[in-house]
C-alpha cells in the first residue's frame, strides 16, 4: 500500500531537478497533512502544546513531532522503546523535549567552540542557541510512505533562517521504520550563493536499566575529544564504561554496539566521522532542563554526528547526507 506524494521518491542529481523536487515538497507539505486521514497507519496528535505523528503498524510503532523532527519513540512489535524519553519530558512550543533524537543542526553543541568556518555563518556565537535552532523549530510532513514491512516519512524544516545565521541551508528528514531496524537521513543542502559550513547530529538518547552495565563498543583504539579536559585529544583503550560525566567527539572507523542490560544494538552510519558520547552523570544534571536528578542512571547518548574537525563544507547547490541505521544484534 502506497499513499503520499509519489514524485518524492527516488533521488533527483541534477542542481535544477533538486530545486524543483523539493519547492514541490514544501507546498505539499500542508496538503499532505490534511491527507493523512487516507493512511492506514500513521495519525496526527496533540501532545501538550506539540502536533505528535503516531505511527501504529502491525510489526513496529513510533511517535514523532512536528517540532524538531524529533522521535520520541520507535518500538519493534512486542518490544519497548529503543529510544529513552525523559519522565519530566514537556511539550511546550521553542523547547527541545529531552529525550529521543534532536536533530541539532546547522551547529552542534556550543556555537562558540565550532570551528571558524561555521562560526564565520553566526553574526554572534556567544549568543546563539546550543545545538542550533532546528530543534526547536516545526518541520512539515511533506511526503510518506506505507507499505506491508515498513513506513517511511520525510520532513522538511519550515523556516531556515534565524536571525544569528547567515548561510542559506535547507534541511530534510527522511525516517524509515521496520520490524527489525530504525534509519534516520538527514539531508541538507545549500540553496545560497556562497559556500557553507555547517555542523550537526542526530543527538540520539538511550535507555539502560543500569549505567554502570552500560558498554559502547567499537571504539577501540579511536580517537578522540575529552571536551571535559580542556578539549584534549586521547585514545580509547577497549570499550567505553560511564564511572562520571563523559562528553567526548570520537571519530569512529567502523560501526558501534551499543549494549545495555535490556537491549543489545548496532549503530551504522554514512556521512559521519565523529560521534558524541554523552552521560551528564550527578552535578550536571542537577543544571538540565526536563531531567530527574537520578536519570542520568538510566540514559546514555551516542550522537550520530558531524562534529569538531568534522563539520561539513558545502559549494552552492551542493548536498550532504547524514545516515543513522539501529538494528537489532
Ligand atoms: O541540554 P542540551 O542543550 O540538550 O545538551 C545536552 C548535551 O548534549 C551533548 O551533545 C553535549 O555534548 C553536552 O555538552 C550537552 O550537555
Amino acid at each position: 500500500m502506497v499513499a503520499g506524494s509519489s514524485p518524492a521518491r527516488g533521488a533527483t542529481n541534477s542542481k535544477t531537478q533538486c530545486q524543483q523536487h523539493w519547492v514541490f515538497l514544501c507546498l505539499a507539505g500542508a496538503d499532505l497533512l490534511s491527507r493523512l486521514s487516507q493512511s492506514a497507519f500513521i495519525r496526527l496528535q496533540q501532545r501538550g502544546e506539540l502536533e505528535l505523528l503516531c505511527v501504529q503498524h502491525p510489526l513496529f510503532s513510533a511517535d514523532l513531532l512536528l517540532q524538531g523532527a524529533q522521535l520520541l519513540r520507535f518500538a519493534p512489535a512486542g518490544d519497548s522503546n529503543w529510544l529513552w524519553l525523559s519522565e519530566q519530558a514537556a511539550y511546550l512550543q521553542g523547547q527541545s523535549v529531552r529525550g529521543g533524537i534532536p536533530v541539532c543542526w546547522p551547529w552542534f553543541g556550543n556555537a562558540a567552540m565550532n570551528p571558524p568556518a561555521v562560526q564565520a555563518h553566526l553574526t554572534d556565537s556567544n549568543a546563539a542557541p546550543a545545538h542550533g535552532f532546528a530543534r526547536a523549530r516545526r518541520w512539515a510532513l511533506s511526503h510518506w510512505y506505507e507499505a506491508a514491512d515498513r513506513v517511511e516519512l520525510t520532513l522538511m524544516l519550515e523556516d531556515n533562517r534565524h536571525p544569528l545565521w547567515q548561510a542559506n541551508l535547507q534541511p530534510q528528514l527522511r525516517l524509515i521504520f521496520s520490524a527489525y531496524a530504525l534509519q534516520l537521513e538527514l539531508t541538507t543542502r545549500n540553496q545560497g550563493s556562497e559556500t557553507a559550513t555547517f555542523s550537526q547530529a542526530l543527538h540520539t538518547y538511550f535507555p539502560t536499566a543500569d549505567i554502570n552495565a552500560t558498554r559502547v563498543q567499537g571504539l577501540h583504539d579511536c580517537r578522540y575529544i575529552d571536551t571535559l579536559e580542556q578539549w584534549q585529544e586521547k585514545t580509547q583503550t577497549g570499550a567505553v564504561a560511564f564511572h562520571g560525566e563523559t562528553d567526548r567527539i570520537y571519530y569512529p572507523s567502523q560501526p558501534i554496539q551499543l549494549h545495555s542490560p535490556q537491549r543489545r544494538l548496532t549503530l551504522q552510519t554514512e556521512g559521519s566521522r565523529s560521534a558524541v558520547v554523552w552521560n551528564p552523570w550527578i552535578n550536571k544534571s542537577l543544571t538540565l532542563s526536563q531531567f530527574a536528578a537520578d536519570a542520568w542512571q538510566r540514559m546514555f547518548c551516542v550522537e550520530t554526528a558531524n562534529a569538531a574537525a568534522d563539520a561539513v563544507t558545502l559549494a552552492p547547490g551542493a548536498e550532504h547526507r547524514l545516515v543513522l541505521r539501529l538494528s537489532q544484534d
